[in-house]
């Protein structure tokens, strides 16, 4: 068993975010704690602003044949958890919670991500891919447990951020595309790597045990919301898939294959080797190439 000390969110969080006593501080030393995201270059909304119509459900706990946020259908249940299995095709649908603007009250059943962490979480270090996350406590499925929280940041900064890279760096930056009808999509990037919560010290595994849902809030912008994917025991490492479950390893594979540099003649950063350790692995971290076309 790991030996934990100090708070890594500075009392931020509704609960410690704990730090393994063996994490050296230099590894800490120009990372600053927000448990929720800011608004970074390119992202030309304040994520903290609201910007969603609240709903005038005067009642402790909305109803979803009632209440305009639950259109798509009630998403928590009462323990605050996905009240579908995670995997269930509800969720490709968008997840909207109760926000500032409602007249329901404050334990209303729909608001679970706003409410921050609310489950013991460590950081620790792992043996081959820097600092991880582990649960301390058991978390049934469904169960939320943190934001992958950071800067927004537009496509272009996000472009400019990944070339500036190596393989040698780590890489933080999140991109999730949500398809709206048959011809819109959006994209959100996220990177946490100087101002980021404790979702962003998650390892990446193919074969997860969270799943990553975008849950918008007050505000248009999405946040990304990792819930368990099955029950966890206390102690299991946390991890989730940075594909967001779709196979990119064809893309990437090419990349190896072929050529280190782009079009425009710019360096493309080389896929690394995952050392999740799961049956099904790809072999290599997922690379999202949507961010350098
Ligand atoms: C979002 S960070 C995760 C936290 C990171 N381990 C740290 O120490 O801050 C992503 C980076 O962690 C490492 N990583 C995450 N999952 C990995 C895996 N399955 N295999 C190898 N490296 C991994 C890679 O360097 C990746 O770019």
């Amino acid at each position: 068993m790991r030996s934990y000390s100090q708070d890594l969110s500075g009392g931020l969080e509704n609960v410690p975010v704990l730090i393994e006593n063996s994490v050296p501080k230099e590894a800490l030393s120009y990372f600053q704690y927000v448990p929720e995201n800011v608004q970074g270059p390119g992202c030309d909304l304040d994520p903290n602003a609201v910007t969603l119509p609240g709903c005038s459900c005067r009642v402790q706990s909305c109803f979803p044949e009632r209440c305009p946020c639950l259109r798509f259908g009630q998403t928590y249940d009462s323990r605050a958890c996905l009240n579908q299995h995670p995997q269930d095709a509800t969720y490709s649908r968008p997840v909207f919670e109760c926000n500032a603007f409602c007249s329901c009250g404050e334990s209303c059943q729909t608001r679970v991500v706003q409410n921050g962490v609310c489950v013991r979480l460590g950081v620790f270090s792992t043996a081959d891919r820097g600092l991880g996350v582990e649960a301390l406590e058991r978390l049934p499925c469904g169960r939320f447990v943190c934001e992958y929280a950071g800067e927004v940041i537009g496509i272009d900064e996000a472009r400019r951020r990944q070339l500036s890279q190596t393989p040698l760096h780590m890489n933080y930056i999140i991109a999730v595309q949500e398809h709206k009808g048959l011809d819109r999509v959006t994209q959100t990037f996220v990177d946490p790597v100087n101002l980021g919560n404790v979702g962003r010290f998650i390892n990446h595994s193919c074969q997860p045990n969270l799943i990553m849902l975008p849950v918008r809030v007050h505000s248009v912008l999405p946040r990304l919301a990792l819930f368990a994917n099955r029950d966890i025991e206390c102690y299991e490492e946390l991890t989730f898939d940075y594909s967001g479950g779709q196979n990119s390893s064809a893309e990437t594979a090419k990349l190896d294959e072929e050529t280190h540099v782009g079009a425009d003649g710019e360096e493309i950063p080389q896929k690394k080797v995952c050392r999740c350790g799961a049956s099904n692995c790809s072999g290599f971290l997922p690379l999202d190439m949507s961010i350098l076309h």
